[in-house]
């Protein structure tokens, strides 16, 4: 790849509501300038992991590098593709961070959608060049026009700055790469300065180690140089660099302003932070300010199917956690399940597809507790801690149909189901988006389930007042139901500190193996007997009620309040 002066690089990502149409454009951005063929089958080209492609959704920013000739001029631009889902927002701030503008893609007959507004105000708060695009105008619905008087009122950006295409059928795309160049700054920075590179994405490669994606901020980069982490201090010597095109390409150097990647024997993922500044050895930076960590919302526990997997389960959580950072990851234990990890998540679409992505690309299966939200307990003598339960804080009018809302929700009551039943009631119109409004008081209490008195830790949960009754119930059914009968009666209760809110019973029943063997068959005996003793080792004993390992798991898995 030939030299590009820093006036000829453009850094952009694409940001929209999910489903408007980014991945499309993409893949027609790469056909137009040669990146890719063109064929009929190029798909979501970006979205190359085996997840992304079967629920047709980004989960993962990726990045390439495009070449365009305008008016004589050669460019060299660098897309960074961005989710549109609200679980994954966390990656959509990261992919700004190496960006100067950004494309605003709306749908011609949607209009501007709750992540449209929030991706929006990412892009405007890092202060990034905005080109608004309307895409789908083919559709027989699409109503541009509309959505460009939405894009005016709500981001007062002149409709006349909007482009319209169809990014399906290649439509004015070409205006877009015009766009880029005309309206987006090219990076400010020199190669004469020192290196300044920001790691904003990391992955494993079983063969080569940790492959760090950078943001060249100054000087330049190449094999053999001597390079430090900001944040470890660890010294490394670079043994590759290149671009994406979208796989990865190896070039002879990298130069500010530049966005590629480099493979210098990092062999931990420990040592790949994503928001670490590299520089070179004995020329020490200003070290970048990095990202503001992920918080997450929706907490589980994981725990490996077989305890002898355990350390297999752990490296891959680790290298898995190094390309999803926004996973926070603790050791923990459980008396039925062994020793296993709780895991923090956006969302529950981004738990079910990092489970998904475990099975997947590291063919681990693992057992996943319920999810639960975080809560801060206030201690007192005893432990103690609407439907909804939602206040009402905002409202905008876009256009005659369409209204913003803004409300104050606890945030269990939207994390598991909220956003599948406002798809639903609205019959797919509206859409949500949230953050984080902190913690509020609430009448919270903790709920035990006992077996025979005892209690059952992994089935303890936290959960509103108003609520306790049919949760607990429910769960005492569903245990009863899971557990098989055994040689004594046995009481399934709900309970809140000493007083029993619901109550099953399980008969007593005596299950006797060899029953049915006739005679002296010794050896079909001694089979069933090993059997048994064998389905014994799954069981967990609470007090002297045997409860198979998998009954946690079936009782758990289905949302507790259905
Ligand atoms: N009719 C029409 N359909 C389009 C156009 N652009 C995209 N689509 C369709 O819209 C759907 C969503 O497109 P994607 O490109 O996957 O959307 P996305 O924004 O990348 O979605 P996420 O990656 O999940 O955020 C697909 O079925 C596309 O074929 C267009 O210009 N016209």
């Amino acid at each position: 790849m030939s030299t590009y002066p820093v006036e000829n690089i453009r850094n952009f990502s694409i940001i929209a509501h999910v489903d408007h149409g980014k991945s499309t454009l993409a893949d027609r951005l790469l056909e137009i300038t040669g990146t890719i063929a063109k064929t009929a089958h190029n798909k979501q080209v970006l979205d190359k992991l085996q997840v992304e492609r079967e629920r047709g959704i980004t989960v993962k920013a990726q990045s390439a590098s495009l070449f365009y000739n305008h008016e004589g001029v050669n460019y060299l631009l660098n897309l960074i593709d961005t989710p549109g889902h609200v679980d994954f927002s966390y990656e959509v701030s990261r992919s700004l961070s190496a960006c100067q503008g950004v494309i605003l893609v709306v749908d011609a007959n949607e209009g501007i959608q709750a992540q449209t507004v929030a991706n929006f105000y990412l892009a405007f708060e890092a202060q990034l060049a905005v080109i608004p695009v309307i895409n789908k105008i083919d559709l027989k619905h699409a109503d541009p026009e509309r959505v460009e008087k939405q894009i005016e009122k709500l981001f007062d950006i002149p409709i006349d700055e909007c482009v319209r295409i169809s990014a399906k059928q290649g439509t004015n795309v070409e205006k877009v790469l015009q766009k880029i160049i005309e309206k987006i700054p090219p990076p400010q920075c020199n190669t004469a300065d020192p290196l300044k590179a920001l790691v904003f994405d990391s992955t494993f490669d079983h063969y080569r180690g940790v492959i760090a994606n950078i943001a060249l901020f100054g000087g330049e980069i190449q094999k053999g140089h001597k390079i430090v982490s900001a944040h470890t201090k660890k010294r490394y010597e670079v043994n590759e660099v290149g671009i994406l095109t979208p796989n990865e390409q190896p070039t002879h150097k990298l130069y500010a302003g530049q966005v590629g990647y480099v493979i210098a024997g990092m062999k931990e993922v420990t040592e790949a932070q994503i928001g670490d500044t590299l520089f070179l050895y004995k020329q020490p930076v200003e070290p970048l300010p990095g990202f503001k960590s992920a918080k997450p919302m929706v907490f589980a526990g994981m725990y490996p199917v077989d305890q002898t997997e355990y350390n297999n389960l752990k490296s891959a959580l680790e290298k898995l956690t190094l390309n999803d950072s926004s996973v926070t990851i603790h050791r923990d234990s459980s008396l039925a399940l062994g020793a296993g990890w709780r895991l923090g998540f956006l969302g529950l679409l981004h738990m079910e597809v990092f489970n998904q992505r475990l099975e997947q690309e590291y063919n681990m299966s693992v057992i996943l507790t319920a999810p639960t939200v975080p809560y801060k307990a206030i201690l007192s003598s005893a432990k103690l801690i609407k439907d909804r339960r939602a206040v009402q804080k905002d409202m905008l009018y876009i256009d005659e149909q369409r209204v913003m809302l803004k409300y104050l929700f606890p945030l269990n009551e939207i994390v598991l189901d909220f956003y599948d039943a406002l798809k639903s009631l609205s019959s797919g119109y509206a859409s949500f988006d949230y953050e984080d409004a902190g913690y509020q008081a609430a009448d919270l209490i903790k709920m035990d389930i006992l077996l025979n008195g005892n209690p059952v830790e992994e089935l303890a949960t936290i959960i509103h007042s108003d609520k306790a009754y049919a949760t607990g119930k429910l769960l005492c059914e569903r245990l009863k139901d899971a557990i098989p009968r055994q040689l004594f009666e046995i009481a399934i209760q709900a309970a809140i500190g000493k007083r029993i809110i619901a109550r099953e019973t399980l008969k007593a029943y005596r299950k006797n193996v060899v029953a049915k063997c006739y005679g002296g068959d010794i050896t079909r005996r001694m089979k069933l007997l090993k059997r048994q003793a064998e389905g014994k080792k799954l069981m967990r004993k609470i007090g002297n009620v045997e409860v198979p390992r998998d009954a946690f798991i079936r009782v758990l898995k289905r949302e507790p309040d259905k």
